[in-house]
């Protein structure tokens, strides 16, 4: 068996599972964003009296933190109030982050557990060797009604990515090369285990960008097998002991897709789809391509390495006039760690704007909308049109180098120019 199948068999009471079954899993903590009211609704619907067990369910406010408009912020009310009713152990309010940055840093993603999320981004935390997967609110309802989920065991398929990676090439880079390859549904309903000398020597940050992206390729769940780096960032944090899982030497995957990462160069993906993917170079060979707007934040791109690349990119310069660079940390110990270090405020100098920690403008909902015909370029999961803001804007994906790079020069820019002396330990 996969570690993957080994958790499922665990949560389910059952020696073995197999690709296609249905089981019934207990999950280990679930997560509601603050998109999610209907998850309270649903509950009482099926004559929910009490959430199954307190210490296993938070609400994240991330999407509307803080509130920037009176229904969301009613919304947040509202479940404010249930988390009281229910006593839940963890909140996350408008003051933390975005819920796979918030999750981590509290412990709550650990080896070897089932985390279920009101998000689709919840394949995050296959990078601490755990099975995360989104659900709706239907769903979640259930679960907060029996603290179990029906799951169809995945079929699961190797990303094997080998080699050190050139510079200029970062974990975002590489996963958009995968994306390129295997395309928005070329992993639909499956999981993707990702592999690879590459993988072994990467560490946490570097990790959760490469399986948070593995939904854009429609992936149930994804996974890493967690290394050292995992190890030590786990072992301070971990709420409870936790049990490592190991696959199987002779377990076969459905399908193997082979990377070198070395022979990998600064890549995009280009309006309007996220798996519409080029290299840099080729994207500007012909022609500048102007840029109105760096975004550099999310559960993606948003962590206090992409903070810090930029940081050391734009130290001592400026934007140009009539540019932006949105900066918005991951979290609020992202957010403490980039002030202590001084990048806040060399971003500032540099002309960016810092906004609170939370998902802001990924999804288009506020700090840094755009509008019709304005172009960013954004350390970001998603680009179809009218994801940031108007259905007229367009949005090339790219390494946090390349954005701060980008709207350095007001048009898409090699970030090898730049980083030859800079070194992040992704
Ligand atoms: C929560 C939900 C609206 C959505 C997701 O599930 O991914 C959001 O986080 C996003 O990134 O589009
Ligand atoms: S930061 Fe963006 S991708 Fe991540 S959960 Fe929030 S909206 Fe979704």
């Amino acid at each position: 068996m996969h570690a993957l199948e080994k958790i499922l068999a665990k949560n389910s009471g059952l020696d073995s599972v197999s690709a296609g079954q249905i089981v019934t899993a207990d999950i280990d903590f679930a997560e509601i964003n603050d998109l999610y009211l209907q998850t309270v609704y649903s509950f009482y619907e099926m004559g929910g009296k009490k959430v199954w067990d307190n210490t296993k369910a938070a609400f994240v406010f991330d999407h509307y933190a803080p509130a920037p408009d009176e229904k969301s912020a009613q919304n947040h009310k509202e479940m404010r109030e249930f988390a009281k009713k229910n006593n839940l152990k963890y909140h996350f309010d408008t003051n933390c982050g975005v819920c796979h940055q918030v999750m981590p840093e509290a412990g709550l993603a650990y080896p070897g557990m089932i985390l279920v999320a009101t998000d689709s981004h919840t394949t995050t935390h296959g990078a601490f060797g755990a099975f995360g997967t989104g659900v709706g609110a239907t769903d979640m309802a259930t679960i907060l009604l029996t603290g179990k989920l029906w799951f169809r065991v995945p079929e699961i398929i190797e990303v094997r990515l080998d080699g050190d990676a050139p510079d200029g090439v970062y974990p975002k880079d590489v996963v958009l090369n995968v994306l390129g390859k295997l395309k928005a549904d070329g992993a639909v309903y499956k999981a993707i285990d990702f592999t690879g000398s590459y993988v072994d020597q990467l560490g946490v940050p570097g990790r959760m960008t490469i399986c948070n992206m593995a939904v854009e390729m429609g992936a149930k769940t994804a996974y890493m097998q967690p290394n050292q780096k995992v190890l030590d960032y786990v072992s301070e944090r971990a709420v409870k002991p936790y049990e490592i899982k190991y696959t199987d030497d002779d377990f076969e995957y459905e399908e193997s897709h082979l990377f070198d990462v070395s022979k990998m160069e600064p890549t995009l993906s280009c309006p309007s789809s996220v798996d519409n993917v080029h290299n840099l170079t080729s994207v500007v060979e012909n022609h500048d391509v102007e840029i109105d707007q760096g975004y550099i934040g999310s559960c993606t791109g948003g962590r206090f390495e992409d903070i810090e690349i930029a940081a050391k990119i734009l130290k001592d310069k400026h934007i140009p006039k009539y540019k932006r660079l949105d900066v918005v940390p991951a979290s609020a110990e992202v957010m403490q760690k980039c002030i202590k270090a001084g990048y806040i405020q060399d971003l500032m100098k540099a002309g960016a704007t810092i906004a609170a920690p939370g998902c802001a403008a990924c999804l288009g909902i506020h700090e840094g909308i755009l509008a019709s015909g304005e172009v960013c370029i954004s350390s970001t999961n998603r680009n179809f049109p009218g994801r940031m803001g108007s259905v007229e804007a367009e949005i090339y994906l790219a390494s946090p180098a390349a954005v701060a790079s980008s709207i350095l020069n007001g048009k898409i820019t090699d970030p090898r120019k730049y980083v030859s002396e800079i070194s992040v330990a992704y």
